[in-house]
């Protein structure tokens, strides 16, 4: 047992540049632990409400102050004195305290905050490395690298309409193999796109952002970028998209703003079956609207055998959105964000609660990141077999994946890479 002795909260920036909650927590055996708080910015309607009084951007303005000011006036007296490893008794005083749904009175950035510092000092308490501490002896596969190389949406003034578009290196022996390809393939990319005239700046995930009027042609430019790296499209390296859909529709009209035109449903689905046929997809996330809960059914009636569909404006890492969806058959994969839902011990309940219904799960960084590496360890302690945490570029994206590479190092001849068994398509198109 170790016992919080004190919890202090200042403001720090994100890498936007915007101002996000630090939290460090002291035990009294000496251990110490920070956690650093995310911040998106396609949010889901569902998600616990983030302390910023409606402003994300202002630092030193009263919104990301207050989450600070919950933690030192409100939690901290409340939670000293605790045991910070009984992680679901602390959780669950937090959201005692708030009382209110979505942590709507003290923010989760400020719950979360605490819920992560806990969780650090714990691990050091125990002297356990984060992952083995958050997964015993059986956290051991490393999992597939999602990484977002070309970017737009509301990550790079709507450079194109879909968000999110990933290489899934999973066609390799190992981890530290497949990063390398994956980090091939973004170099070659660059050359790629300057070849074609266009511009090589970045968005928000390190992906690159050049404008352009048509969603397929950054398909197109990926398949080139692998096959020129040396690599088999299909075979090594899949493509996961996350469209972020709700960014693009319009709740009046329910229209998906996409490829100059205002497009129904019916249309957007037949979009999504013949680029699924055309490419090597193998992960969808977001590709309705959060609240258009009946085209999430009908694309996995469609396709659902085939590939993921994965919820994340949809699903909010909320275990009750998870459950309507599996009674509804509306996704068959969870994204898995900290700071969707607010704490450790919810995130962990949502994770559990997707394996028991034979959903996959990504664990996922958010687009306003910091140095903080938790999500490298909590995909290995939960063999989740899947992350997504931007390009390989940009030192908060970069923390990930090297945290990662010390993992597998750590973990020497036990270390297993996920490969093609973290996507029900990629063994499909492997054969
Ligand atoms: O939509 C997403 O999946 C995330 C992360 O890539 O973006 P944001 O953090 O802006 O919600
Ligand atoms: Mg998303």
């Amino acid at each position: 047992m170790a016992v919080i002795e004190s919890v202090y909260a200042r403001q720090i920036l994100d890498s936007r540049g915007n101002p996000t909650v630090k939290v460090v927590l002291d035990t009294d055996d000496g251990a110490q632990g920070e956690g650093l708080v995310p911040s998106g910015a396609s949010t889901g309607e569902a998600e616990a409400w983030e302390r910023r009084d409606g402003d994300k951007s202002v630092y030193g303005g009263k919104g990301v102050l207050d989450a600070v000011k919950a933690v030192n006036d409100v939690i901290a007296p409340a939670i000293i004195g605790m045991d910070a490893s009984d992680q679901r008794a602390l959780d669950q005083t937090m959201i005692d305290l708030d009382g209110t749904p979505n942590k709507g009175k003290l923010g989760a950035n400020a719950i979360l905050g605490v819920s992560l510092a806990a969780l650090y000092a714990s691990a050091e308490s125990a002297d356990e490395p984060l992952y083995r501490y958050i997964g015993g002896t059986n956290g051991h596969v490393l999992p597939v690298p999602n990484m977002n190389i070309m970017n737009g949406g509301a990550h790079a003034d709507f450079a194109t309409d879909i968000q999110e578009y990933m290489i899934s290196p999973y066609g390799f022996e190992s981890y530290s193999r497949a990063l390398q390809a994956g980090v091939e393939i973004y170099h070659t990319l660059k050359s790629t796109l300057k070849k074609a005239g266009l511009e090589t700046g970045l968005g928000d995930e390190g992906g690159f952002a050049p404008k352009l009027n048509n969603n397929e042609d950054s398909l197109k430019y990926i398949m080139q970028a692998i096959s020129d790296a040396g690599y088999e499209p299909g075979k090594q390296v899949g493509i996961a998209i996350d469209a972020a859909s709700s960014e693009f529709y319009n709740k009046e009209t329910k229209k998906y703003h996409f490829d100059g035109e205002d497009r129904d449903a019916a249309y957007m689905l037949d979009v999504y079956s013949k680029l699924v046929e055309e490419y090597p997809i193998v992960s969808l996330e977001d590709p309705f609207a959060e609240e258009d809960w009946e085209n999430w059914q009908n694309i996995v009636a469609r396709m659902g055998d085939q590939l993921q569909f994965v919820g994340d404006d949809l699903l909010v890492t909320n275990p009750k959105r998870l459950q309507k969806a599996i009674d509804l058959k509306a996704a068959n994969s969870l994204l898995v964000k900290l700071n969707q839902i607010g704490s450790v011990s919810e995130t962990l309940d949502a994770i559990e609660l997707a394996t028991r219904a034979g959903f996959t799960s990504m664990v996922s960084h958010r687009s306003g990141e910091t140095s903080d590496t938790t999500i490298a360890d909590l995909a290995v302690a939960k063999n989740t077999r899947q992350i997504k945490t931007g390009a390989p570029a940009r030192g908060e994206r970069i923390a990930k994946y090297n945290r990662l590479l010390d993992i597998e190092e750590e973990l020497g001849s036990t270390a297993v890479y996920a490969g093609p068994s973290a996507f029900k398509r990629a063994l499909a198109l492997q054969k």
